[in-house]
């Protein structure tokens, strides 16, 4: 059986997924999509070659009887909305990340599922799916260098537009590593704090940028995240642990070395699609067999919703200067597979 898929919103993310579920994946076909740029996403399904109904409104895309299943990929503000409209729909819905703009917006999310009483949602965090992620866990759970002491991380973005704001750097972009540390280090956050180096030339009024986030967890662990998202020269993660007995680094995505002119050169990725295009690949063929075993397994709302309470502490520690408590409540039973 083929799952029929609804998609809200076909910005850029939103048409890497239409595109990978009728051309890449197995087992699933986007049969409807809205976007509030009507126009714009019928523009996106003709480049695409793919014929699908078009809706105004997301919600009728959830209402949809053709529909089994739904992709939020619109803007960070609306997923919660067509989130909870999925689950009280129950429709399975692949959300992107943020789940929600707060910790409350996502406990919401929480409550419903288990209202509903089975997992129906799962967050976009692609990170965990990445083989050069899932590589150094593993170097990490073999022991092979002894216990994590520190974690060095960098999260670099060529360059944003006019509407990314400074709380952004911590909603839109670090939530990746305060999903993906915590999936690494199995560990949970106690305090952050957020130190403002001097800011490039290359931002603008509303955007503080460079960042740097710093995280004590329960186990004592220190992290560093640089958040820098004009860095100009290129899209760059970096992720190197400390360990008692030695150093692992996440690997570089492959890329051809050249020698010329007295040179050695190893090109540099610019765009996010490209850096983690094979872990978008896994995860949501992931979310379409666990559909279709009628069980989801990878990021749960309760990982969205714990991402996001680390958030909260970021954005008042933006604001304080201070070192701020991160609070993460017990995990309910509901998601403790
Ligand atoms: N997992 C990842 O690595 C990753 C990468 C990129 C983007 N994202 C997330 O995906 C989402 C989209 O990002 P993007 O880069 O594609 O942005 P985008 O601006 O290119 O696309 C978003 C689209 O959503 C549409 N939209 C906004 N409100 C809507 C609504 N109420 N109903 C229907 N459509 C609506 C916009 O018109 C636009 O076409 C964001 O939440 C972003 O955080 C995740
Ligand atoms: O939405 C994008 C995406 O999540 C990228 O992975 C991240 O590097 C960007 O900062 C963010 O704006």
């Amino acid at each position: 059986m083929t799952l029929k898929l609804g998609v809200i919103g076909t910005g850029a993310i939103g048409q890497e997924h239409i595109r990978r579920c009728n051309n890449v994946l197995q087992g699933a076909k986007v049969v409807a999509v809205s976007d509030i740029n009507v126009e714009g996403a019928r523009a996106a399904l003709q480049r695409l070659n793919i014929s699908a109904e078009v809706y105004q409104d997301g919600h009728q895309v959830i209402a949809s009887p053709e529909v089994d299943a739904i992709l939020v990929t619109s803007w960070d503000p609306t997923h919660e909305e067509f989130t909870l409209a999925a689950i009280a729909a129950g429709k399975p819905v692949f959300c992107e990340k943020p789940l929600a703009m707060s910790a409350e917006g996502c406990r919401r999310i929480v409550d419903a599922e288990i209202q509903h009483g089975k997992r129906l949602v799962q967050v976009g965090f692609m990170r965990p799916y990445d083989a050069g992620y899932r590589a150094l866990k593993k170097v990490i759970t073999e022991g092979e260098i002894g216990e994590p002491l520190m974690l060095h991380c960098a999260h670099r973005n060529q360059s944003v537009g006019e509407n990314y704001t400074t709380d952004m750097a911590i909603t839109n972009t670090l939530i990746h590593e305060l999903d993906v540390l915590r999936w690494l280090t199995e560990d949970d956050y106690k305090s952050v704090q957020v130190v403002f180096p001097r800011v490039t030339s290359k931002s603008h009024a509303q955007l503080k940028d460079p960042q740097i986030v710093l995280f004590e967890t329960q186990k004592g662990i220190r992290i560093d995240v640089e958040i820098f998202v004009n860095c100009a020269y290129g899209y760059d993660i970096q992720c190197e642990v400390v360990g008692e007995e030695g150093i692992a680094r996440l690997p570089e995505p492959s890329a051809i070395q050249t020698r010329k002119n007295a040179r050695l050169g190893t090109p540099l990725l610019t765009d996010w699609k490209d850096r983690f295009i094979d872990a978008y690949d896994v995860e949501l063929q992931a979310f379409i067999n666990d559909v279709k075993a009628g069980e989801l397994t990878g990021p749960s709302a309760w990982d969205g919703f714990a991402a996001s309470v680390a958030a909260d502490a970021c954005l008042k520690a933006q604001n304080s200067g201070a070192i701020e408590p991160v609070e993460m409540p017990p995990r309910p039973a509901f998601y403790s597979k």
